[in-house]
């Protein structure tokens, strides 16, 4: 029988299956394949539309980043812009943080640029609040992951008291005006967000393309591939970007050939009511007033133990970024507690947490993206004891 196996069988290197895009058109589908939640209707209608509207028309002073790329400054191919939250609105220990040198550094490399940050617009307020409520309602229904910070307790007017897991402080915006403008894959930075952040990204306008794939770990990549998920956001949908999805994904809007104009339901509010024709991406037709802009608002926490003071600075002088090590994800794993699910994947679905490998994050210089692409090449493994981060889930 020997004579017949193939020989070297068993050292043949395996090629892992390539899977075809995925579209995944539903919540549940959503659910199933990515440690994302989609709520397809998340606000009141007119808020959605108002909001739109009022993000639109400010859109036109936002700003490009840019940043160097080896010899030469690249720009990206939206629009962007940086709101931070009023304090007694964000927070339990009220105004504890100091926004202004984290808001500066959210463009890359007009990092230097000085002025007190946006507030939220009143209706990014009140959108805000509706985004909160669901976040942490979604939160409490997941495993969590040891890194994550711990919460705090709120006491509402009756004094009942609230485990709070994640409050929106800040908020970036993007505006995506017709179908080639985009954001490259990519995972957020987590400098201010810590480890395992979770993200709440509101879609407004036209609906667009959102990718996610997978970064597989060097260790993994023998056994399975990565897929690529797609999922159409459309007008006044959340996407919340749990726990992991940075450490484990890169995700983008790719350019698109074409899109659906969008028809807001409707009109403007007053006071832009006279202006709808100079409103970014708007054009009138027979049906009505139409636009072909996409505008993101991606509600984040800035956590308290990572706030902008506490950043280690490089050789330059300048803040490190955190990255999550996305290819070399964990630090050995303990001994005898190695995944039993078969799929090679004990992360994947709802959240389940991989309690027994400890994930890798890097401080580096960030001085390159700034200074004629010249940093000091800096790389430092995030150590959360000696840093003093905290409090954590637990335990580590
Ligand atoms: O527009 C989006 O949905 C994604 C934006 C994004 O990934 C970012 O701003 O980091
Ligand atoms: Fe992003």
């Amino acid at each position: 029988m020997t004579l017949l196996r193939p020989p070297n069988s068993k050292e043949a290197p395996k090629k892992s299956a390539q899977l075809p895009p995925l579209t995944l058109g539903t919540p549940i589908l959503v659910e199933e394949h990515t440690p994302c939640t989609y709520h397809p209707s998340i606000l009141p209608p007119e808020l959605a539309c108002r909001l739109f509207y009022t993000m639109l028309s400010m859109s036109d002073g936002w700003q490009r980043n840019k940043w160097w790329l080896f010899d030469r400054v690249v720009e990206s191919p939206h629009r962007t812009s940086f709101f931070v939250r009023r304090p007694e609105q964000a927070s339990a220990e009220k105004g504890s943080l100091d926004m202004q040198e984290a808001a500066q550094y959210w463009y890359a490399y007009n990092g230097r640029t000085t002025g007190p940050p946006d507030p939220f617009p009143p209706a990014l307020e009140e959108a805000c609040q509706i985004i909160e409520r669901v976040v942490n309602a979604e939160m409490h229904k997941r495993q969590r992951y040891p890194l994550e910070w711990a919460g705090e307790v709120d006491h509402d007017e009756n004094g009942t008291a609230d485990h709070v897991l994640w409050r929106a402080n800040v908020a970036a915006s993007n505006c995506y005006e017709g179908a080639k403008e985009s954001v490259g894959p990519h995972s957020d930075q987590l400098t201010y967000l810590g480890p395992y952040p979770t993200i709440a990204s509101l879609s407004l306008g036209t609906s667009r393309m959102f990718r996610l794939r997978e970064v597989i770990p060097t260790g993994e990549k023998d056994e399975r591939s990565a897929r690529t998920f797609n999922v159409p956001l459309t007008h006044n949908s959340l996407m919340i970007m749990h726990s992991s999805t940075q450490e484990r994904y890169k995700h983008s809007i790719p350019p698109q050939s074409s899109l659906d104009l969008f028809y807001p339901p409707f009109p403007p509010p007053p006071e832009l009511r006279n202006d709808v024709d100079k409103l970014p991406g708007f054009r009138s037709s027979a049906r009505g007033d139409a636009s072909n802009a996409r505008i993101n608002v991606t509600f984040r926490f800035y956590r308290p133990d990572f706030r902008a003071q506490t950043t280690p600075r490089c050789k330059c002088g300048v803040p490190c970024i955190l990255r999550p090590d996305m290819k070399n994800r964990y630090t050995a794993p303990l001994p005898g507690k190695h995944d039993s699910s078969g799929t090679g994947d004990a992360e994947a679905g709802s959240g389940g947490a991989r309690r027994d490998m400890v994930a890798k994050y890097w401080w580096t210089c960030y001085a390159g993206a700034q200074n004629d692409g010249k940093g000091c090449g800096l790389w430092r493994v995030m150590d959360v004891k000696a840093e003093g981060r905290g409090p954590f889930v637990g335990p580590l």
